[in-house]
């Protein structure tokens, strides 16, 4: 049964939240492809973007939604981390959230709204400006209460095929110190069923964090099989949403972070000037 989404007082802090949201720019952004494929900006000022990422787990969201946000100079709001946060605290919701995502399930669009309000208000109260939303919206009614409450500009949907990117999730670990992602996958997949042939090296962690490297629980093939159909179920939809609205910008990735992340960029108008320098010296 689909329920009726009542804005409680999570949601309307959202509302209140976002509509206040409309900082003044600061991003070295020159020309994405919102301005030319997609909705005409009607803010009469500049502000810093407002990004959503999509995309299937391990496909790699939160590494480049966070490379980019270091670019642009914008936070990064995943949900999956204001979940685990939330987890691993000894709050009332623990426990009742490790089972819904130790299952692969979704949380309710409730309690993703509160949290994600209550990140974005402690954002707001230290300036924050901008965002790239990396996990949210997942359902088609997150997608219509977003829309309903702030203007999101572009909706990067990356891409990888699905035998790869269970190997990438089953290869995840996190520092336990700093959290920093690595992965100890080395993928080597091989042309199949007219999909390319795909080479990944694995993303080693510095001798600091390796000692405490931790596997998330719900990184598991079982979990891992679930969560992939729950995407195609419920998140597939939220891609065709961002589509027929001509906000949707495709990216197949074509390998690893060094193949990866000069296309993406290159897809975005965006310049990197570190990596340019570095390359040069
Ligand atoms: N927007 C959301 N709506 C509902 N549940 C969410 C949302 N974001 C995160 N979660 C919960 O947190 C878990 C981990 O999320 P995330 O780190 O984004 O995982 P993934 O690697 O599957 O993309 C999800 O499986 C889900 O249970």
């Amino acid at each position: 049964m689909n329920r009726v989404f009542r804005p409680t007082s999570s949601s309307t802090s959202l509302f209140n939240y976002l509509i206040k949201f409309r900082p003044l720019s600061t991003a070295t952004v020159t020309s994405t492809p919102s301005e030319s494929s997609l909705h005409p900006r009607t803010d009469p000022k500049p502000r810093n973007v407002q990004w959503v990422f999509l995309g299937c787990p391990g496909v790699g969201k939160g590494t480049y939604a966070s490379r980019l946000c270091s670019l642009l100079g914008v936070p990064h709001i995943a949900t999956g981390d204001l979940v685990r946060e939330e987890l691993a605290s000894t709050g009332p919701l623990s426990t009742q959230l490790a089972e819904i995502v130790n299952q692969g399930k979704l949380v309710s669009d409730e309690i993703i709204i509160s949290l994600l309000s209550k990140r974005l208000e402690a954002g707001e109260s230290k300036g924050e400006s901008g965002f790239i939303l990396d996990g949210f919206p997942r359902t088609i009614r997150q997608a219509e209460i977003l829309e309903e409450v702030t203007d999101i500009d572009l909706v990067v949907n990356l891409k990888l095929r699905e035998d790869v990117l269970l190997e990438k999730c089953l290869g995840r670990r996190i520092c336990s110190q700093c959290g920093k992602g690595f992965n100890v996958a080395s993928i080597n997949a091989e042309e199949k069923n007219g999909l390319p042939a795909m080479s990944m090296a694995p993303l080693l962690p510095p001798p600091n964090c390796a000692s405490k490297l931790i596997t998330r629980s719900d990184d598991t093939e079982l979990v891992v099989k679930e969560r992939l159909r729950v995407y195609n179920e419920k998140s597939q939809p939220v891609e065709d949403f961002y589509r027929s609205r001509g906000k949707l910008m495709e990216f197949d990735l074509p390998g690893g972070i060094p193949e990866s992340w000069p296309k993406l960029l290159d897809a975005l108008n965006l310049d990197d000037q570190e990596q340019k320098q570095s390359a040069a010296a």
